[in-house]
């Protein structure tokens, strides 16, 4: 088995978003073994920088050839290079050992704080970007590159086959992060070809950005790394940094960081969720003459968010596709839990998130008097409300009476109950939504109360 492995050549930023904390988490998000070769040590935070140690050339040096002698690497990638005697250094030990190099031309920190010597703006162009395969300025830094202010999507054109032909990396990459439009588009250019390709992702609307060039960077060169062409891996590269931008951590007063490891949570969640949905459907058929009797008209649903930080949607929720069905008297789940597949139950799930977090779960059942009593003897919270109250306005809005009728039902108890139940309203069956932390909680909750319906009617 190979072992995919790529080194970052780059500085550590002291609040963990960009530079070579970003870079690792990227690797590893991919797949890919991670070693690094320190350039600078900087005191920032999403504020700012405010200290910069470089490293003695002769370390950074040191440490690519450590690395590349014992370990092997597979490919690289360069941040923060900041003074002429550095980036000869790297140049050097690049040259060395002949991996393949993705130069992310870092100039300014977000906050707008120079990560170069102006010195060494010239050593970035003579003697670092000519070895690059892949170089990925953003706007600013294409215009520094490319000696001309690139602001639209064709001076982003220009720009990328200006740098290629000047320069002499294989492949330019011109970011669209800094420029205007609802998509971020990033225009790459092949200098061998001269053929242009567009990435595209609708545009994210947050302010916390911080490590976004430092990701994408360290995720081409991880592609690279496990053998994937330059094209793959930098439509990899795009997937990756969107979901990190998508899931970014709104820490500190500043830009907040990316959030590459949201590659690989949601992933992990996601099987996570539809493991505990696995062993709640078990309970279901192993009780499915008693949950069937409560199976109403419009059929049951049991469902299960992902944690509260991915649960954005209902396509976070994962449900049973045609939902759980009576046949032949038993409750019956008609597929395998599915994620985007149920609105109803999503819908009581997701609202209910808002008010406490932890609960991720609820399943719909037929409403009956037996199971309200049931649920107060056995101590549950409960709580209901009355769908002839909801609001024209709120009954006009599609998919906006479920969060109505939830946050009533919390708001009357003052926390997210055991049960919410509504006896129905002109074409509305009157039902029952069982909540709970898991689906495994939510069955349980059910069954402790069916079998109490059961035991009494016994005596
Ligand atoms: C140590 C260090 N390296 C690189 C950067 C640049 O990262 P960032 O500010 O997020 O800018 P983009 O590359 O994302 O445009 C840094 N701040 N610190
Ligand atoms: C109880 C209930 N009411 C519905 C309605 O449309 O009013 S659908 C439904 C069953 C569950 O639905 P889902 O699979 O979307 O969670």
């Amino acid at each position: 088995m190979r072992i995919p492995r790529a080194l970052t050549i780059a500085g550590l930023d002291s609040g963990g978003g960009a530079g070579i904390t970003a870079d690792l988490k990227t690797f590893h998000a991919l797949g890919v073994y991670g070693m690094v070769a320190l350039t600078a040590v900087t005191a920032q935070n999403t504020l700012g920088v405010r200290a910069v140690q470089e490293i003695d050339p002769s370390i950074v040096e040191t440490q690519i050839n450590a690395v590349a002698e014992d370990i092997g690497v597979d490919a690289a990638k360069t941040g923060m290079l900041s003074s002429s005697p550095i980036m000869e250094a790297v140049a050097r030990a690049v040259k060395r050992w002949g991996f393949p190099l993705v130069v992310d031309p870092v100039m300014y920190a977000k906050s707008g704080d120079p990560l170069i010597r102006p010195e060494a703006m010239e050593t970035l162009k003579r003697v670092i970007i000519p070895i690059a395969k892949v170089v990925t300025p953003n706007a600013p830094e294409a215009s520094h590159l490319a000696g001309f202010r690139v602001e639209t999507l064709d001076d982003a054109r220009r720009a990328a086959k200006v740098i290629a032909e000047e320069l002499h990396p294989e492949i330019v990459i011109v970011k669209g992060g800094h420029l205007t439009g609802n998509e971020s588009i990033d225009i790459v250019y092949f200098r061998d070809t001269g053929e242009y390709r567009e990435l595209r992702a609708p545009r994210i609307d947050t302010k916390n950005t911080h490590g976004t060039g430092c990701s994408f960077s360290a995720a081409i060169a991880a592609g690279l790394a496990r053998g994937l062409s330059p094209w793959d891996a930098i439509k990899l590269a795009k997937e990756l940094i969107t979901t990190a931008i998508k899931y970014s951590l709104p820490l500190g007063h500043g830009h907040g960081p990316v959030n590459p490891m949201a590659w690989l949570e949601l992933r992990a969640y996601r099987a996570d969720v539809i493991d505990e949905m696995n062993k709640a459907l078990s309970m279901i058929e192993e009780n499915a003459d008693l949950i069937g009797k409560y199976i109403p008209e419009v059929q049951s649903n049991l469902g299960y968010a992902l944690p509260a930080f991915y649960a954005r949607d209902l396509n976070d929720v994962a449900a049973i596709p045609g939902r759980i069905v009576r046949y032949m008297g038993k409750a019956k789940p008609s597929g395998p839990p599915t994620f985007g597949v149920s609105s109803h139950v999503a819908s009581y799930i997701l609202t209910a998130m808002k008010y406490d977090s932890e609960v991720r779960s609820a399943m719909n059942i037929k409403y009956d008097d037996r199971i309200i009593e049931a649920a107060k003897e056995l101590g549950y919270v409960i709580s209901s409300y009355d769908r002839r109250q909801e609001p024209p306005e709120v009954k006009a809005r599609e998919g906006a009476s479920i969060p109505w009728g939830t946050e009533q039902a919390i708001k009357s108890v003052g926390r997210v109950p055991d049960i919410i139940y509504h006896l129905g309203d002109w074409g509305k069956e009157p039902e029952i939504v069982v909540l709970g932390k898991s689906p495994v909680e939510v069955v349980s909750k059910l069954l402790a109360v069916l079998r109490r319906i059961d035991e009494k009617s016994r005596f």
